[in-house]
C-alpha cells in the first residue's frame, strides 16, 4: 500500500483488522519503523481527533509530527488550474504540495467537500493533487467523499463490541443545522459492504447517497423499522447528494432516542464525532452504557498507526 483514500487500498480486511488487534496489544512495538521519518499533517478543515490521534499513532512508531493548519497558518492556496493568479490566493497546490513532500516521508491531509461543484468534489480535486504531486505516500484524513480512517476505526470497534458473528448494523441519518459531507457516510458504507454485516441504511426522501457507495445496499425510510433488532446504530448527518449539498429536513422526529433505542436488540450507539447533542441524538443515549462513542474515537489512534505502520513497512 502507498496511499490509503479508501478501503480499496486495503488487500485484505480481515488482515487488518487483525493487524489493528496487533497493535492494540503493544502499541509501542514498532519504533524502529518511524525513527528518522517525518509526517507532515495538512489541514484545510478543523479536527480534534483525526489531528491528535494520528500524531499520536505516529509517535507510537518513532515518526516525528509537524501539523498545518492550511486555512489559518499558511498562504492560501490555489486549486484551479491555468487561472490567472491576480486574486486573493498567493501560492498554487502546483507548487505547495512537492514542496511540502520534500520536508517529510509521509503526508496526510483534510479537505472536504466544498459544495460548490459536485464533479469537483467527487473527484476528490484536492486529494487527488497530493497524490499526483508529492512525490511521497499520502494519507487521507478525511477527503470530500470519504473518511476512511474513521471507517477502518468504526469496524475495529464493532468487532470489538459485537456478541454475534453477524450484526445488524444499520447507519441513520440525524437532524442538524448545517450542511454536512457526505464522507463519513460514504465511507461506512463502503467498509461495511466489505464485512459480511446485515446493513440497512435509513434516511428520509432525497437523502440516498451516491449509488456508487450504495450498490445494493438495504434503504428502509421508516427509521423505526430499521432499528428493529439492531445491534449497531451508527448516527450521522448529511446533506442531500442528488440536491447537492442543501439541507432538505432538519425533522427532530430522526433524532435518536432512547425511545428508539428501546427498539433494538439493544445497540450500541456510535458516532465519529463530534456530535451535537439532542439534535442528532438525545444526552439520555450518549449518557447511557450503551453509547461507545469513546471507545470508538479511541480506536482511531490504533487504525490510523496501522495505516502508516503499512505504509513505513511498504515503501523502505
Ligand atoms: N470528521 C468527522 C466529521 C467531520 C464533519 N463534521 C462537521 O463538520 C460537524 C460540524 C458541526 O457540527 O457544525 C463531517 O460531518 O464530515
Ligand atoms: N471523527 C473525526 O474525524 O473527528 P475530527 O473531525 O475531530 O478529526
Amino acid at each position: 500500500m502507498r496511499n490509503f483514500t479508501s478501503v480499496k487500498d486495503i488487500p485484505d480486511l480481515k488482515k487488518v483488522v487483525d493487524a489493528a488487534f496487533e497493535i492494540k496489544k503493544d502499541r509501542f512495538a514498532f519504533q524502529h519503523l518511524g525513527k528518522n521519518k517525518t509526517m507532515v499533517l495538512i489541514f484545510f478543515n478543523p479536527s480534534l481527533r483525526t489531528r491528535l490521534s494520528t500524531q499520536k499513532a505516529a509517535m507510537n512508531l518513532g515518526m516525528n509530527t509537524m501539523v498545518m493548519n492550511v486555512s489559518e497558518d499558511g498562504w492560501q492556496l490555489e486549486s484551479e488550474l491555468g487561472v490567472v493568479m491576480d486574486g486573493d490566493k498567493p501560492e498554487h497546490l502546483l507548487e505547495a504540495i512537492p514542496v511540502i513532500g520534500k520536508y517529510c516521508d509521509v503526508i496526510g491531509v483534510r479537505s472536504f467537500a466544498k459544495f460548490q461543484n459536485r464533479d469537483d468534489d467527487y473527484s476528490e480535486k484536492i486529494l487527488s493533487q497530493f497524490i499526483d504531486y508529492a512525490g511521497v505516500p499520502v494519507v487521507s484524513m478525511e477527503g470530500a467523499t470519504r473518511h476512511p480512517l474513521q471507517s477502518y476505526a468504526d469496524l475495529v470497534t464493532i468487532e470489538e463490541f459485537k456478541k454475534k458473528e453477524r450484526p445488524k448494523v444499520v447507519l441513520t441519518w440525524a437532524p442538524h443545522p448545517r450542511a454536512l459531507p457526505q464522507a463519513v457516510p460514504n465511507s461506512f458504507v463502503e467498509w461495511m459492504r466489505e464485512t459480511d454485516y446485515e446493513l440497512v441504511v435509513t434516511h428520509p426522501e432525497g437523502y440516498e447517497l451516491a449509488p456508487e457507495f450504495m450498490g445494493d445496499v438495504k434503504v428502509e425510510y421508516d427509521q423505526k423499522k430499521a432499528f428493529e433488532g439492531a445491534d449497531f446504530i451508527y448516527a450521522k448527518n448529511w446533506a442531500s447528494y442528488s440536491s447537492y449539498g442543501q439541507i432538505l429536513s432538519k425533522d427532530f422526529g430522526w433524532t435518536v432516542n432512547e425511545e428508539k433505542m428501546a427498539l433494538t436488540n439493544d445497540a450500541r450507539f456510535m458516532h465519529c464525532l463530534p456530535v451535537r447533542r439532542n439534535v442528532i441524538v438525545a444526552d439520555g443515549v450518549l449518557d447511557s452504557p450503551s453509547s461507545i462513542v469513546v471507545e470508538q474515537a479511541a480506536n482511531r489512534e490504533i487504525t490510523a498507526q496501522a495505516v502508516l505502520k503499512m505504509i513505513l513497512e511498504n515503501n523502505r
